[in-house]
């Protein structure tokens, strides 16, 4: 991932990684699966506390692409932020391939954010005065690659979205919705097998949107990957294999897509 990415506020009950309180995954583990089960998330507002989360259980499953959606302030980013083991809920589980996130040693926390995990960020952090292919080699470098293996695949991925013309501009010379996609393609260029994408649409007009969520149901159907993706646009929810409602934090199934049938497995 990016530099760490730190949301500003502060948990209401911290629960750091490994600590007594993280508890087995209370069910059958599912290999390459996200699952929240019975989440809750307080988080400190001045003296008071926001009840973020509550009873939140949810399963995206390799090959899925789940949009999650509600109205501002339901909770959809807190979602992904725990999602992404950044943050450990203050109540429940969140794992991955049948691994608890908050039991996790750092060593493999750190693992699972750069081997594991893509995420796009509502704010993506992107470096200044970097181009947009250094900006997304950085993430393969920083985990060990070769420079110029890294290099061929931050500029294809760029090229796939749409930036074969913008490949040396620094982010300041960027507009929103190209930022967006440098981030996006940040976020992909590891082959993640857990993608995170908060607004994935967000500033992009249409062309360029239809480009985002085409490659994020590539990236489920076809490569496999367990993809969930915040959005308040009918056109991402519309090609979602399921979507998810989240009213004042908590979650509601609005509707489901016809099952898909099970592909060759990876
Ligand atoms: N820095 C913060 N400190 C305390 N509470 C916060 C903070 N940021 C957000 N919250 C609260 O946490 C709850 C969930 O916020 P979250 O960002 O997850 O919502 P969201 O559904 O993603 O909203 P949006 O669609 O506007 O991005 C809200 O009640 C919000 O006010």
């Amino acid at each position: 991932m990016a530099a760490p990415h730190a949301r500003g506020r502060r948990r209401a009950r911290p629960r750091p990684a490994g600590s007594s309180e993280s508890r087995a995954v209370p069910r059958r583990a599912t290999p390459m699966t996200l699952r929240l089960y019975d989440v809750g998330h307080d988080l400190r507002d001045g003296d008071g506390i926001v009840h973020a989360l509550n009873d939140v259980t949810l399963t995206v499953r390799r090959g899925e692409l789940v949009a999650l959606l509600g109205p501002s302030g339901a909770g959809k980013s807190t979602i992904l932020w725990l999602a992404s083991g950044i943050e450990a809920p203050t109540r429940g589980t969140v794992s991955w391939d049948g691994r608890d996130l908050a039991a996790l040693s750092r060593r493999e926390r750190e693992l699972f954010r750069r081997e594991t995990l893509g995420m796009l960020f509502q704010d993506p952090p992107l470096q200044r005065g970097v181009d947009a292919v250094g900006n997304v080699e950085s993430r393969l470098v920083g985990n060990g690659a070769r420079p110029s293996h890294a290099r061929r695949a931050a500029k294809q991925v760029l090229v796939e979205l749409g930036l074969g013309a913008r490949l040396h501009h620094p982010p300041q010379k960027l507009s929103g919705g190209e930022r967006r996609r440098v981030a996006l393609s940040r976020a992909l260029v590891n082959s993640p097998d857990l993608l995170l994408a908060d607004e994935p649409t967000a500033n992009l007009d249409t062309e360029h949107g239809a480009l985002v969520l085409d490659r994020l149901r590539q990236e489920a159907h076809e490569h496999r990957r367990a993809v969930l993706m915040v959005t308040h646009d009918p056109a991402a929810a519309a090609i979602a294999d399921r979507c998810l409602t989240l009213t004042d934090g908590r979650l509601q199934t609005t509707a489901v897509a016809a099952a898909r049938p099970e592909r060759g497995a990876r």
